[in-house]
């Protein structure tokens, strides 16, 4: 039996073929490599380059492994370009959900695990947030991915595909080995970019905003261990093979940090200078979003162990270090 990893060259799909590969799973990866990168997928059973929204492409692949399950991170995820291109999103995320989908269907593939996103929940009215909280998403990117897992509910009441949604904080953090890790161009996220200017190769991060109410007014985030959140992919995989049926899960680490303190952690963890300057706010960022996790320790028998903030960023701070210009392909 083969598993199918849709962007399994990207940064969170790769650490999880890594993980399942280390289990002797069968990873077959799918990836149009528009953000992901060959070298990450390296040692995986077979790769495609190509589109989920290939729906012949889909049919040579089910047809050519026996493929019992399917892990679909494939997607475009910039908050921001979201909102200046919304149809970019509902291209690839929605219609290239239902492509999948649909070619799930016609081969009797019946298992999905899906990258949702807390960008469901857009503004919380409670943290830390449970997964009964309301969706009510603040951009088009997490209208889309609300989208996405209504529409795989759907088909499991239609056509019996069991689905299990992960609704990621923010992944941070490398795998152990330092062979891969997060490469992403342009890069948005805080802890790479904050880590690239301890490298000198930025002259300083941008705080988005210190007049939030918060104890230092920047922005709070729940970051968890990249290797953690493909944990939970196992144990999801594991969960539907059991046929214990369909379920939507929040993965984080139920504390929060603001960018601030990501900030003096990282000028710990590496010993350098970090210069920031102080910018306006970000259009669409909530002031906290911590996730509560416990439906996922207690179902899934979930543990993050990797998620300490120090280890997060020494992990990422050991790929950046071996890795200055990440996989070199861009
Ligand atoms: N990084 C985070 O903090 C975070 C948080 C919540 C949710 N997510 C979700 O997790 C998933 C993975 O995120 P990531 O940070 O690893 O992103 P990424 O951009 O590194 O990975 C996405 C991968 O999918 C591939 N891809 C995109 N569209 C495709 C298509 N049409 N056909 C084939 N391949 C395609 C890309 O080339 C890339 O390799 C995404 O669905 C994202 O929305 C990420
Ligand atoms: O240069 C930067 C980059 C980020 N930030 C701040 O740092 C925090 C974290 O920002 P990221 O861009 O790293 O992450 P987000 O919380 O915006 O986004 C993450 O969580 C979202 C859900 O809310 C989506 O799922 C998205 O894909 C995922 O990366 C935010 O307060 C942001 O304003 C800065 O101050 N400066």
């Amino acid at each position: 039996m083969a598993i199918l990893v849709t962007g399994g060259a990207g940064y969170i799909g790769s650490h999880t073929a890594a993980a399942l590969l280390e289990r002797g799973e069968e990873v077959v990866v799918l990836d149009n490599l528009q953000t992901g990168h060959r070298q990450a997928a390296d040692g995986c059973t077979h790769f495609y380059e190509g589109d989920i929204r290939d729906e012949a492409l889909l049919d040579r692949i089910f047809g050519s492994h026996e493929i019992d399950a399917v892990i679909h991170f494939a997607a475009n995820s910039l908050v921001q370009e979201s909102m200046t291109d919304p149809g970019k999103y509902y291209h690839n995320n929605v219609y290239g959900t239902l492509c999948l989908l649909e070619r799930m269907r016609a081969n009797g593939v019946k298992r999905i695990v899906f990258s949702s996103t807390a960008a469901v929940y857009g503004e919380p009215e409670r943290v830390p947030i449970e997964e009964t909280d309301k969706t009510e998403p603040a951009n088009a990117y997490g209208e889309t991915k609300l989208a996405m897992e209504r529409m795989i509910r759907w088909f499991d009441a239609a056509h019996g595909i069991q689905n299990v949604s992960l609704r990621y904080f923010n992944a941070a953090g490398a795998h152990e080995s330092g062979r891969i890790g997060e490469d992403h161009a342009p890069e948005t996220h805080l802890v790479p970019i904050v880590l690239q200017a301890a490298l000198g190769k930025r002259p300083h991060v941008a705080i988005f905003g210190d007049d939030y109410p918060t104890a230092d007014g920047t922005c709070i985030r729940d970051y968890i261990h990249v290797s953690d959140l493909a944990d939970a992919h196992l144990l999801a995989v594991d969960r539907l093979r059991r046929g214990e049926g369909s379920a939507v899960y929040n993965l984080g680490s139920g504390r929060g940090y603001s960018v601030r303190e990501i900030i003096e952690q990282a000028r710990r963890e590496t010993g350098r200078d970090i210069p920031v300057v102080v910018q306006p706010r970000r259009a669409g960022d909530p002031a906290v979003l911590v996730a509560s996790s416990e439906r996922a320790k207690r179902e899934l028998g979930w543990n993050p162990r990797r998620s300490d903030i120090g280890t997060i960023i020494r992990t990422a701070w050991a790929w950046h270090t071996a890795h200055p210009e990440g996989y070199g392909d861009r």
